[in-house]
């Protein structure tokens, strides 16, 4: 129960709670609690500067102890009528603020573990070849991408100009990307660094991962094709990662864990999870011009976030505070459950037919793409993951 008077089907209720930084006309950028339709001041209510620098860098440092000390009293503030004069002026309306950024990110890591994904690019830029590679299976691909620009949502898409050579082409010729393009993912927020040397094992994911948003690697598909071969994704991705600006604690998503699906090559000890349940039963929607054209579901994913972050220091790698590692392109098995337009399309050759009577195979430029994401909550009710927005601009 709660003081608020929060819509039933709000997707930040009390159980949800995820944190960004916002501004207000006038004063500078602080930590904020999404609340129903408002946003709660925690620098203001809490008058503790780790909530005034204007990234979620400094409080995600602090650890588990830290983050779950914040949660309790953020429940016991909206829960407990006593508390209500103290929180109250602190709330601000949702529509009245500007949010920012929420993480100063640090290194950011793309990977690639959503199966019938894989399969399907395979296909598409390997045809001739099977599927999957040979090592699929039996560790998290991945690649180091551009922190520099991954950015808030809304920030404008503008068309990424580049080489493109398609196979018929004799030479490659310069200009905007025509095969640009969308991929749904999620992200995971590390807040607790690790040393130089010294892995991360599966079991100890909550120990450093505070939290997750969502994440559209736009893409562009022509480009990419052309420069990948042989050291992987390059300037066909790193014009422009977007991100959500509410990044939910793992914490709100205890209900939404679930078994990973069934493996069928027996896993490295290092990668061995079935002590971890890290499978998150978050259900993605994908708009393009409003109209829902995918509803990729993350569950079925091969690789989870905790294998992933495991994989990804096996090596001694060091995470920092602010990396942000994402969980490749989420595709399910139908064909309504693809995360990207080359897959929904068929690399071009079925156009998706939209409502306004318009066809699209790639993205045009004004088009819109806005990704969400609910996730089952503790009593039946469902969490918001925001949603992570943009719109495609003509090249520069
Ligand atoms: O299979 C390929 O050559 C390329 C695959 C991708 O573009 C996917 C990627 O960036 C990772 C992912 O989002 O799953
Ligand atoms: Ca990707
Ligand atoms: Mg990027």
């Amino acid at each position: 129960m709660t003081w608020l008077d929060l819509s039933a089907d709000t997707g930040f209720g009390v159980s949800n709670l995820p944190y960004g930084v916002f501004s207000t006309p006038g004063a500078a950028p602080r930590t904020g609690v999404a609340i129903g339709d408002a946003v709660l001041d925690l620098a203001a209510v809490t008058g503790d500067p780790v909530h005034a620098t204007g990234t979620l860098n400094a409080f995600l440092a602090q650890g588990p102890a830290a983050w779950a000390a914040v949660r309790a009293r953020l429940t016991e503030w909206f829960t407990d009528a006593w508390h209500r004069a103290t929180v109250e002026p602190h709330l601000v309306p949702r529509d009245a603020v500007t949010l920012h950024l929420p993480i100063d990110v640090a290194d950011y890591v793309d990977f690639y573990s959503s199966q019938h994904h894989a399969e399907n690019l395979g296909r598409m830029f390997r045809p001739g070849s099977p599927p999957l590679t040979p090592n699929w299976k039996h560790l998290p691909i991945g690649y180091h991408g551009r922190a520099g620009t991954v950015q808030l949502s809304g920030t404008p898409v503008v068309r990424p100009s580049g080489q493109r050579k398609a196979p018929a082409d004799e030479v490659p010729t310069f200009g905007p990307s025509r095969r640009l393009d969308i991929e749904a993912e999620v992200g995971f927020v590390v807040g607790v660094p690790s040393r130089l040397g010294e892995p991360v094992p599966v079991g100890a994911f909550t120990e450093h991962v505070f939290g997750v948003c969502l994440v559209n690697d736009w893409s562009a598909r022509d480009l990419q094709a052309w420069e990948y071969v042989p050291l992987g994704p390059f300037l066909g991705k790193s014009f422009l990662t977007s991100v959500s600006p509410w990044v939910v604690p793992l914490a709100a998503l205890e209900a939404a864990r679930t078994d990973p699906p069934l493996r069928d090559e027996e896993l490295l000890p290092y990668l061995d999870d079935r002590k971890e349940r890290w499978s998150l039963n978050l259900q993605l929607e994908v708009r393009l011009n409003g109209a829902i054209v995918s509803n990729p579901p993350f569950a079925p994913l091969y690789w989870t976030p905790a294998q992933q972050l495991a994989h990804l220091t096996v090596n001694g790698a060091s995470l920092r505070t602010g990396d942000l590692f994402a969980s490749g392109t989420v595709s399910g098995p139908e064909r309504n459950q693809r995360g990207s337009l080359i897959e929904l399309s068929e690399n071009g050759a079925e156009p998706l037919a939209l409502p306004d009577g318009t066809t699209r195979t790639f993205l045009e430029d004004g088009d819109v793409v806005t990704i969400s994401a609910t996730a089952p909550g503790p009593d039946g009710t469902r969490l918001s993951l925001g949603e992570v927005t943009g719109r495609i601009e003509p090249v520069r």
